[in-house]
């Protein structure tokens, strides 16, 4: 489980996060989602133990983040946004090592690698530098190395970076699968139709805050009905973004502005 109550963070004296509180119980995926700047990262950083909060608490996995945070990490496993991996090793070099900083035994850490491998269809890479992989191979790997130690949580930060859509839908899938299996997920990302379809519980962050919690179904009610795309427009407030690119083209292009605001020429059918 993950239970954040009431943190509170600054960065260089401005606060970024004024009191952010929710809980994501063992055995669900929950959708963190929000517009650019929200804070969003800046949470993950704290479940990551990379921040310290100036006030609340955090736990990840049981475990208080900043009270046993050598504990906290065992807890989780955490695909970054902009992930870093070795790429002279091979993926089997590269589980392997992450497998061993976990103290896993070479046994474990064979079967793991091996399955993590054949899930992806990366087993025929498998020995092969990482150099000249493709950035959604680099991502399976990095998606297997936070599961090597079969951590009780998955943090993950736009994990669906360079992944095509078969890899999407095994991505989902997988996660599913590991919160039928009791493991907790927090999954944060801009891409709410991927949230919609994956998450048991969603998080709405603006401007450092929560402005709502539940499931999908209870935030686009919330939100007039439609699609969960919709209803966070509304809840985050944003300018209509039809009406928006209307007036940058006729503005960046000389045919006059702000009146043909409210046309949305472009508008979707
Ligand atoms: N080191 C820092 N010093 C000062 N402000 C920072 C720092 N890092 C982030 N911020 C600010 O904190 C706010 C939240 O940033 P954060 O990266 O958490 O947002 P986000 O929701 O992940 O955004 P995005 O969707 O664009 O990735 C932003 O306004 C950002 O400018």
């Amino acid at each position: 489980m993950i239970s954040v109550q009431d943190v509170r963070v600054a960065l260089d004296g401005t606060p970024i996060l004024h009191g952010v509180s929710f809980d994501v119980a063992s055995g669900s995926v929950a959708g963190y989602v929000g517009p650019n700047g929200a804070g969003k990262t800046t949470t993950i950083r704290l479940l990551t133990g990379a921040l310290t909060p100036d006030a609340g608490r955090v736990v990840v996995g049981g475990v208080d983040v900043v009270a046993d945070p050598v504990e906290a990490k065992r807890r989780f496993g955490y695909v970054p946004e902009h992930g870093h991996l070795y790429e002279s090793f091979t993926p089997t070099e590269y589980l392997a090592f992450v497998g061993r900083m976990h103290r896993l035994d070479e046994a474990a850490i064979r079967v793991r690698t091996a399955a993590h491998l054949r899930f992806w269809g990366l087993s025929e890479a498998a020995d092969q530098s990482m150099t000249g992989f493709s950035k959604g191979m680099k991502q399976k790997v990095l998606v297997s190395a936070a599961l090597v130690h079969d951590p009780p949580v998955l943090l993950l930060d736009e994990p669906l970076g360079g992944l095509d859509a078969h890899a999407v839908l095994q991505t989902r899938a997988l996660l599913r699968t590991l919160a039928a299996r009791g493991r907790t997920v927090f999954y944060s990302s801009h891409l709410l139709d991927a949230v919609e379809k994956v998450a048991d519980l969603v998080v709405v962050l603006r401007d450092g805050r929560v402005i709502q919690t539940g499931s999908p179904e209870e935030i686009t009610t919330l939100g007039g009905g439609g699609s969960l795309e919709d209803a966070f427009g509304k809840l985050t407030a944003s300018a209509d973004a039809y009406d928006e690119a209307e007036v940058l083209v006729a503005e960046a292009f000389g045919e006059g502005g702000a009146e043909l605001r409210g046309q949305g020429l472009g508008r979707e059918k």
